[in-house]
């Protein structure tokens, strides 16, 4: 199978080693248009638009983020190429919700959500089916996973040196959009279960954390859901949980499996 990764960053990174010597082949790693101009001639190629996607490239997978997928989405669905993004909090913009189901259905290819860094997005699902009457997400990550995120309006994150503190709570739509970094859980267990707009979310910066931690609390005619996921971060970032990025690295090796979940 041939694939295209959209970014270089921590995720990117991880699936390039991961499926380096495998039968998976990365044709095109889609960046900002500075670093592929800067493309020394190693590695898997550097482009920079989605015209310049080489022809065998079968499958795109978005680990860059949401003004990514708002850039290459729609152009990679309506030219029929299936696209698999970890970029879901993205999805609370009704316009570009709209704009990627629209292409999705001209080109028929389909846009997949990666699970990301939490789990339990199956018994959401599921459950959905009956009556789900309450949904609550709180994410919980040490003050420095929280850098560059609205937390900083809030909180003095470096002066948090232990205890923790709210900075967020709202509905799953408000999150992911103004946290587009830090969100995208939030925003997976909305659309597997309530919808964006009533599903609470709370955001904690913890000073006692190691890793980052996702909780899901749910009640329904299924019964109850609680979940607690301490997930490790990826080793190039305090912000994104390594689990996201196996989460891409399982959907990608998913589409050549016969029998899946
Ligand atoms: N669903 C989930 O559970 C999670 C989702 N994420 C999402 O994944 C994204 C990537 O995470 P990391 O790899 O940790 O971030 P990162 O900051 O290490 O890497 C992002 C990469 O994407 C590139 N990029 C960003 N916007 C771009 C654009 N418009 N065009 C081309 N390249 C672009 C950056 O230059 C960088 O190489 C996050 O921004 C977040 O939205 C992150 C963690 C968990
Ligand atoms: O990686 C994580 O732990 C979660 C995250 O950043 C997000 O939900 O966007």
């Amino acid at each position: 199978m041939n694939i295209a990764l959209i970014g270089n960053g921590a995720i990117a990174k991880y699936i390039v080693n991961a499926l380096t010597g495998t039968r998976i082949r990365i044709t095109a790693l889609l960046v900002r248009p500075e670093r592929a101009a800067a493309w020394d001639g190693t590695g898997p190629r550097l482009i920079s638009t989605t015209a310049e996607l080489p022809e065998d490239t079968q499958l795109v997978v978005d680990c860059a983020g949401h003004s990514a997928l708002r850039a290459f989405g729609p152009a990679i669905l309506s030219g029929g190429r299936d696209l698999i993004t970890v970029s879901i909090g993205a999805l609370a913009d009704a316009m570009l919700l709209a704009e990627l189901t629209a292409a999705g259905q001209a080109g028929g290819a389909r846009l997949h959500l990666a699970s990301g860094a939490i789990g339990g997005l199956d018994v959401l699902r599921a459950a959905r089916a009956g009556q789900l009457r309450h949904v609550h997400y709180t994410g919980r990550k040490p003050p420095k996973g929280w850098a560059g995120s609205p937390a900083e309006k809030v909180l003095d994150l470096p002066a948090l040196k232990s205890g923790s503190a709210v900075h967020f709570e709202g509905t799953a739509r408000q999150a992911a959009l103004a946290y587009p970094k830090n969100a995208n859980v939030a925003a997976a267990v909305a659309l597997a279960g309530l919808g964006l707009d009533d599903t609470r979310v709370t955001l904690i910066a913890d000073a006692d954390a190691t890793g980052n931690t996702h909780q899901i609390e749910a009640q329904g005619d299924f019964g109850e859901l609680s979940l607690t996921l301490t997930g490790h971060t990826l080793p190039d970032t305090p912000r994104t949980s390594a689990l996201a990025a196996m989460s891409v690295l399982c959907a990608i090796q998913d589409r050549r499996a016969t029998i899946h979940f």
